[in-house]
């Protein structure tokens, strides 16, 4: 009986099972000949795996080297290259403009979807609906307005101070502190800063006191995944893919990294009520604290108070909630590579640390007298230095997609609608239509007097570490903020110096053999290094 039925299965399931994988299979070599050869993007170059799916852009971006590959692929192919069965990279400032521009039909791609951080809500960042975006920024935006960053100059200010001392604790005899890998002591810095500015009180990672630090590790490991995520339109346009993502995210997660993202979304959850459970019981600005003369407040405060001016909607304690814990990783991360990144050229080209230096000893008596404001912004130097280090170690180098939202011109080439195009940053950094030596740390090239108007023109045509366009930076100028006086304060008052047995941490080396300070993208960057040693520098 018992093999009768055997055999009565196989007969039926067989053929069955050879008819689909037949099927399959047929399929598969339809879909690969047309978007080898019919499809409207087969004209475009580029490599042949990236043509026919998706997984090559999504392997690259596992590699956290998919920035340097896309650059080593211009390189080869020319500025326009077909990455992925419907998606296109350029590399010019051209594109820029027509991709990233006010106004254009173009939204975020779907892959965005992925950095929703809540199941059904939406934030800012992950939005690619354009009148929630829209509205959304409104409300955000108060909370980053000129008056809004002056109110969060001391709390900046007295955590820029913590980090330099303890740049020097532990000093020897001779004055030089312990080694400091500058990525976690950056990272330190940069969380602390949007935990006082998002919730009212920082981490104190920097004193390693809280048992916080786990807080960094968690954003780190979590970005891993949604840094390919993003690179993988299929996760945001199968709605079954999207609703399974956060089992697809354990591939990327150890037990450690699961606990330790738990216990944040647990700490985040817990910081926001009670920010908002303070703000309820007081009357709106009651808890303000007078600094410079301007009210003292946190993001949250302003977000919390903060109403549509079209629509007079304000946000929901979820929504508030997705928002802060977007801030604390949008803000923390990107601001922490650029410093690294720069204290990294800084160590490694003297002349240009000494420069700065003489520049900032010139403008201000003492350490005590720097603070941000106009006599900050007028050391053009300090400028061309960050301006520089952002675009050598862009913390966000990878491409951001942008969706056709109708069939549209980019460079002359008809893209149909839906078709993913963007720019990537670290390869457009490097391009050298735009810049002359692109490896080289070369702050003059953002002197007009030294290079002339144009060509700085030229070079600021092809600089977007901020991105541009409705979707920019919210945050640029608290970044702005923190770069300038942190970097202006450690420059003025310490010397500094590889750790030598350190000193090729940190660095990745290109196909030409060009050293740099490596970035591991991941949407944002995970960096080491540089391992650098300090000593309070006396006066000539
Ligand atoms: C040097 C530091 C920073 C860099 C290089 C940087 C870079 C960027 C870039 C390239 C984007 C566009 C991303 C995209 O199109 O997908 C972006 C968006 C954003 N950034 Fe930053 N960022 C920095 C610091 C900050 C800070 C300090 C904050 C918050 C306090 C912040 C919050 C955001 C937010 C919320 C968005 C989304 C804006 C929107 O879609 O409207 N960023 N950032």
């Amino acid at each position: 009986m018992l093999s009768q039925a055997i055999s009565f299965d196989r007969d039926k399931v067989l053929p069955a099972a050879v008819l689909i994988l037949g099927l399959s299979a047929i399929w598969v070599v339809l879909t690969v000949v047309y978007r080898l050869y019919f499809h409207p993007l087969s004209h475009l170059p580029g490599p042949l795996l990236a043509k026919v799916t998706d997984l090559y852009g999504g392997y690259h971006a596992w590699t956290r080297r998919n920035h340097y590959h896309l650059f080593e692929l211009h390189k080869k192919y020319g500025p326009v290259i077909r990455y992925g069965p419907d998606r296109v990279s350029f590399n010019s400032s051209v594109a820029v403009k027509e991709i990233y521009g006010a106004s254009k039909p173009l939204k975020k791609a779907a892959g965005y979807r992925a950095v929703q951080l809540q199941k059904d809500t939406n934030n800012l960042f992950s939005s690619t609906d354009k009148g929630f975006h829209g509205k959304r920024r409104r409300i955000l935006g108060q909370g980053f307005s000129e008056q809004a960053m002056k109110s969060y100059e001391d709390i900046v200010h007295e955590r820029v101070d913590k980090f330099c001392e303890i740049l020097t604790k532990e000093a020897g005899g001779d004055g030089w502190g312990a080694t400091k890998n500058m990525s976690k002591l950056c990272a330190g810095l940069t969380f602390d800063v949007m935990g006082a500015l998002v919730f009212g009180q920082p981490f104190r990672i920097l004193e390693d006191e809280s048992g916080l630090s786990y807080v960094i590790d968690a954003i780190i490991s979590a970005a891993r995944s949604v840094g390919v995520f993003v690179h993988l339109p299929m996760i945001g346009k199968n709605e079954f893919l999207f609703r399974i993502r956060a089992i697809l995210r354990l591939m990327f997660l150890s037990l450690k990294d699961i606990k330790n993202i738990k216990s944040f979304l647990t700490l985040s959850s817990e910081m926001t009520k009670e920010r908002a459970d303070k703000e309820a019981a007081k009357a709106a600005g009651e808890d303000m604290t007078k600094a410079n003369g301007t009210p003292n407040k946190d993001i949250l405060g302003y977000i919390l108070n903060a109403k549509d001016p079209e629509t007079q909607e304000g946000l929901n304690l979820d929504e508030v909630w997705g928002e802060a814990r977007l801030l604390i990783i949008a803000g923390s991360d990107t601001t922490s590579t650029s410093l690294a990144g720069a204290l990294y050229y800084l160590a490694r080209n003297p002349k240009i640390f000494e420069r700065l230096r003489n520049e900032l000893r010139c403008a201000f008596p003492s350490e005590g007298d720097i603070w941000p404001g106009q006599k900050l912004s007028k050391c053009n130097y300090l400028r061309f230095v960050i301006d520089e280090a952002l675009r050598m170690a862009c913390p966000v180098g990878g491409i951001l997609w942008r969706e056709t939202m109708t069939d549209y011109m980019v460079e002359g080439i008809k893209l149909p609608k839906g078709t993913d195009v963007g720019v990537p940053l670290y390869a457009i950094h490097h391009n050298t239509n735009y810049f002359t030596d692109p490896h080289t740390f070369n702050p003059d090239r953002w002197d007009e007097k030294v290079v002339g108007e144009e060509f700085v023109a030229l070079g600021k045509s092809a600089w977007l570490p901020f991105q541009i366009g409705s979707r920019g930076c919210i945050g640029r100028p608290l970044a702005n903020m923190e770069l300038t006086l942190t970097l202006a304060k450690v420059v003025y008052s310490f010397d500094m110096k590889f750790d030598e047995g350190k000193e090729s941490l940190g660095q990745t080396t290109l196909s030409d053999g060009i050293l740099e300070f490596e970035t591991r993208d991941q949407l944002t960057a995970e960096t080491t290094g540089p391992f650098l040693r300090f000593k309070r520098a006396g006066r000539a």
